[in-house]
């Protein structure tokens, strides 16, 4: 299912295509059939609908949701003091105070199987600022993965990737929720939000601009110092080593600098393992995946080890991974992220560039105040097992918010 909120007026609003209010719920025979609640959009493609016209257990709990909305929306007009305070916390920590001498050391400690950075996280404006000026002393093709990145080793022996800016901010992406290379800034993006969702579980990530001739090439390995070449007008490009990596879909500085992320590599101690997720997409236009055509699939998920165990958080931490990915309009997390041999490691954040939407830098604090309700939604909703999950709409406006 791939939902949005784009109301034209809400600040999440961004460049997908928009949908008229007014068109729904339609059948309409070309296009898509269309839910609408309150502000919020589920759409299915119309070639997924035709085939399985009962899937759609998802939408009914989104509107049972929405019919408390205005009670939710009436409780949070004004800001409180909670909040208020959140974020200056949050904002005092991103600030650099030069309270440490080992930035790498102190990021290092702080990352645990479910907390890469604490709540309180003095000294994060430090690591952050470490991350976009440290002197890149190494830089070499990614790693694994499919699209185009550097790995890159910052003085002091950190390791970090570096993935470039393929779009303008504004640039429209067309197609499936999975389309198009990543948004360089979505990493950025979605770091923040993982601490002001309290799910802090994405690597550290900034901006930063590169001198891909002064400081990437003259310390690449050879394997990447290959993929470079010059453009006319002097552009220097380059295309990397990976599945996706050509040069007909190289990124090329303006002259002088790329624009990019630094995302921070984690320590060794926290070795990741990958598990397929269970609510992954096909990939194929024509194939339904079995959470889509199956009404009992999720009890069935439950059956099977990690999730057949009350001990286990993990499908609470699915659930609260696929609220974030709702918020950062991610749609391609076909494998979920955990530290090898830590049961109750939650889902570790990686990989969050695709789509984030251009305007979560025109947040407000009415919208960061709709985030922090919405994160805290999956708890409330979805109570740990083996207490029998309530329907949404039994619900009471006080336990919802
Ligand atoms: N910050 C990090 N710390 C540790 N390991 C990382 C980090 N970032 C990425 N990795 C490892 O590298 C792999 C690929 O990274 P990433 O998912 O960002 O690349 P990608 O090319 O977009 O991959 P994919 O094509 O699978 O979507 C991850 O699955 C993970 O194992
Ligand atoms: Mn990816």
């Amino acid at each position: 299912m791939m939902v949005r909120v784009p109301p034209a007026s809400s600040p999440l609003h961004h460049h997908h295509r928009t949908l008229s209010p007014s068109t729904v719920p339609s059948n309409d025979p070309v296009g898509n059939k269309v839910y609408l609640q309150g502000e919020v959009y589920a759409i299915r493609d119309s070639e997924y609908h035709r085939r399985n016209q009962r899937n759609c257990s998802g939408l009914q709990m989104l509107n049972a949701l929405y019919t408390h909305l205005p009670a939710v929306r009436a409780q949070y007009k004004s800001p409180s003091s909670y909040l208020t305070d959140l974020v200056n916390n949050l904002k005092r920590d991103i600030t650099r105070r030069r309270v440490t001498g080992d930035p790498w050391d102190l990021a290092r400690k702080w990352a645990k199987p479910r907390s890469l950075v604490p709540d309180s996280a003095r000294g994060l404006g430090d690591v952050l600022a470490a991350l976009s000026t440290a002197p890149i002393i190494a830089a070499d093709v990614g790693y694994k993965g499919t699209q185009l990145k550097v790995a890159i080793m910052l003085k002091g022996g950190q390791k970090a990737v570096f993935k470039p800016k393929w779009y303008p901010r504004d640039e429209v992406i067309e197609g499936e929720v999975y389309a198009g290379a990543d948004r360089h800034n979505g990493e950025i993006a979605a770091f923040h939000l993982s601490r002001l969702l309290g799910f802090p579980m994405v690597p550290l990530a900034v901006g930063r601009s590169v001198s891909l001739k002064r400081q990437i090439l003259p310390v690449a390995s050879r394997k990447l110092a290959a993929t470079f070449f010059l453009r006319r007008g002097g552009r220097l490009c380059f295309y990397g080593v990976c599945y996706y990596c050509h040069k007909d879909s190289s990124v090329c500085d303006n002259g002088r600098t790329l624009e990019g992320t630094i995302i921070l590599w984690l320590p060794q101690r926290l070795p990741l393992m990958h598990l397929p997720h269970p609510w992954a997409h096909t990939y194929k236009r024509t194939k339904l995946a079995q959470w889509e055509e199956n009404e009992n699939y999720c009890e069935r998920v439950l059956h099977h080890p990690p999730f057949n165990s009350d001990k286990s958080p993990r499908l609470l931490d699915l659930m609260d991974t696929a609220v974030f990915d709702f918020l950062i309009q991610n749609g391609d997390r076909h494998h979920y992220t955990v530290v090898s041999d830590e049961p109750s490691s939650s889902v570790v954040l990686l990989d969050n560039g695709k789509r984030c939407p251009e305007s979560i830098k025109n947040q407000t604090v009415l919208f960061l105040r709709s985030l922090v309700i919405t994160a805290n939604l999956s708890r409330v909703i979805f109570p740990p097992r083996p207490s029998p999950p309530k329907n949404a709409a039994d619900l009471t406006n006080e336990e919802l918010v």
